[in-house]
């Protein structure tokens, strides 16, 4: 936790600068100008023009990891560990999972013969006599027919045997002898599916590691599926600390509302996760030990605490664990002094920085490769669009801005100070604004959100 008077008892470097990525949403303004109308969470003041960041030790710097290389590193940590068993789940659960095994048609598809249209099944050429039982989907198999024989069928229904064709409905014309003609030329065979038309029994339908899909949900039932095997998913603890924080009710006295205890869950989840609790923690050195040594969680996220206030207990208990640090502060902005450790062999932890954007941004940069990884789902292919705006970039490190997307452009999002929703919670995506800025019209990387890609109810369940 950043306590009270921090900043004023740090050293000479570190005490009057503004966190960069707060005085560039200041300027970052159409037209450059500074903004000055309280709309910002800091103080109206320029950024400095010296190049190693504001708030920010020179060991830091060293230590820190360029992004692309930080979620490289997050990817690579899920890949050195044993991947947990497979699992067989019935298909009300599977939704989002990877296929951890093929999926074999455990059936010809279609099963039997079938119509595809509503009509008559016919043998010969007509025209037909019709019989008057007709033949509807789901019952017993309909009798033989003879040449010049005709039965009314339903779409779905059985084909009975020696039928030759279907005839549609609105193809059909019965005279007044009741005998049935066709007011079009047909084929051998005319809407008629045959059986194993789409696979055969024991067809290779999906390989492992497809995601399933709310069609593949579909695709396996119809092959004769009631559960499929699939990658678990990882399951993930959310220890949220700082004693400032108020889970209802309005800020006061110093207190704020926890944004990240609501947001991270869900999050998390949409990102593969199984979140099996969210611990409030508080400044507490002693809670935060025993709650990372009992979890046996995959991945552990902590928020806040990342530091080195006073309160900032994640790096104190991660060196009394015996954690191994692999990733100590990364070079973006929001959120730098995220960190990635393994704290056992198969458990992770992602200390998040507290300030609520710089917490977004660590999920996406350290979290998301993770649980990516360990869910076994595939990297989204990385996309660009031209920005409608330029954005000034951090002079060493990557930013991560909020944009929408409004046609063929991406248009950068203000509110974006790292202790700021306003703008990600308005927002498709992030911008990967590399170091030094983009220009108006640049292509720039893109980082969808979840709720932008698939939408609340498929993604958040
Ligand atoms: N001397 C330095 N101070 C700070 C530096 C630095 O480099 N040197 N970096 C700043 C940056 S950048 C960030 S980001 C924060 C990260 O600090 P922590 O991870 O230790 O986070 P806290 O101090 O606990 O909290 C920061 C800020 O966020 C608020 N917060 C915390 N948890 C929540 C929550 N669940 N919901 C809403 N808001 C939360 C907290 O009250 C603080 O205002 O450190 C800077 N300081
Ligand atoms: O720049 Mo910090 O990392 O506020 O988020």
């Amino acid at each position: 936790m950043t306590a009270p008077g921090t900043r004023a008892e740090a050293p000479a470097e570190d005490t009057d600068d503004l966190d960069v990525e707060e005085a560039l949403a200041l300027v970052r303004e159409p037209h450059g100008e500074p903004r000055n109308d309280g709309t910002d969470d800091s103080p109206a003041r320029t950024p400095a023009a010296d190049p190693q960041a504001p708030g920010e030790r020179p060991a830091e710097r060293h230590r820190a990891t360029p992004w692309t290389r930080a979620r490289e590193t997050a990817a690579r940590a899920a890949r050195s560990r044993t991947r947990r068993a497979p699992v067989s789940v019935p298909l009300a659960d599977a939704l989002g999972l990877a296929l951890a095994a093929p999926l074999d048609a455990l059936t010809d598809l279609p099963s039997f013969d079938t119509s595809a249209m509503d009509g008559w099944a016919v043998a010969g050429p007509g025209p037909w006599q019709v019989r008057e039982e007709g033949v509807l989907a789901g019952h017993a198999q309909p009798e033989r027919l003879t040449d010049g024989e005709a039965v009314r069928i339903a779409t779905g229904a059985r084909i009975p045997a020696d039928t030759t064709a279907v005839l549609r409905t609105e193809h059909g014309r019965i005279d007044a002898q009741g005998r049935l003609h066709t007011t079009r030329e047909m084929l051998h065979g005319q809407d008629i599916r045959p059986r194993g038309q789409e696979c055969r029994n024991g067809d290779q339908l999906l390989p492992v590691g497809t995601l399933v899909t709310p069609a593949v949900l579909g695709l396996a039932a119809a092959a004769g599926y009631d559960t499929v095997t699939v990658v678990p998913r990882p399951r993930a603890e959310v220890l949220v600390l700082g004693d400032e924080l108020l889970t209802e009710g309005l800020p006061h006295d110093g207190l704020i509302r926890d944004a990240l205890g609501p947001m991270l869950p869900p999050w998390l989840r949409a990102l593969g996760a199984d979140v099996i609790a969210v611990r409030r923690i508080g400044d507490d050195a002693r809670a935060l030990h025993k709650a990372v040594t009992r979890s046996d969680a995959d991945l552990i996220v902590t928020t806040g605490g990342t530091a080195s206030g006073p309160v900032d207990h994640v790096h104190p208990v991660l060196d009394r664990v015996g954690a191994e640090l692999l990733v100590d502060g990364v070079k973006v902005r929001p959120g730098h002094p995220m960190l990635l450790a393994r704290t056992k062999d198969h458990q992770h932890l992602v200390g998040l920085p507290g300030n609520p954007l710089a917490a977004v941004s660590g999920l996406l940069t350290l979290a998301e490769p993770l649980l990516r990884t360990l869910a076994a789902h595939p990297a989204p292919e990385p996309y660009t669009l031209p920005l409608r705006e330029p954005v000034q970039g951090h002079p060493h490190d990557t930013r991560l801005v909020p944009v929408v997307l409004r046609g063929d452009h991406a248009v950068p999002l203000h509110y974006n100070g790292p202790a700021m929703l306003r703008g990600i919670a308005a927002a498709d995506a992030l911008a990967v604004v590399p170091p030094g800025g983009a220009r108006q019209g640049e292509e720039t990387e893109l980082l969808d959100l979840p709720w932008a890609t698939a939408g609340i109810g498929v993604c958040f369940t």
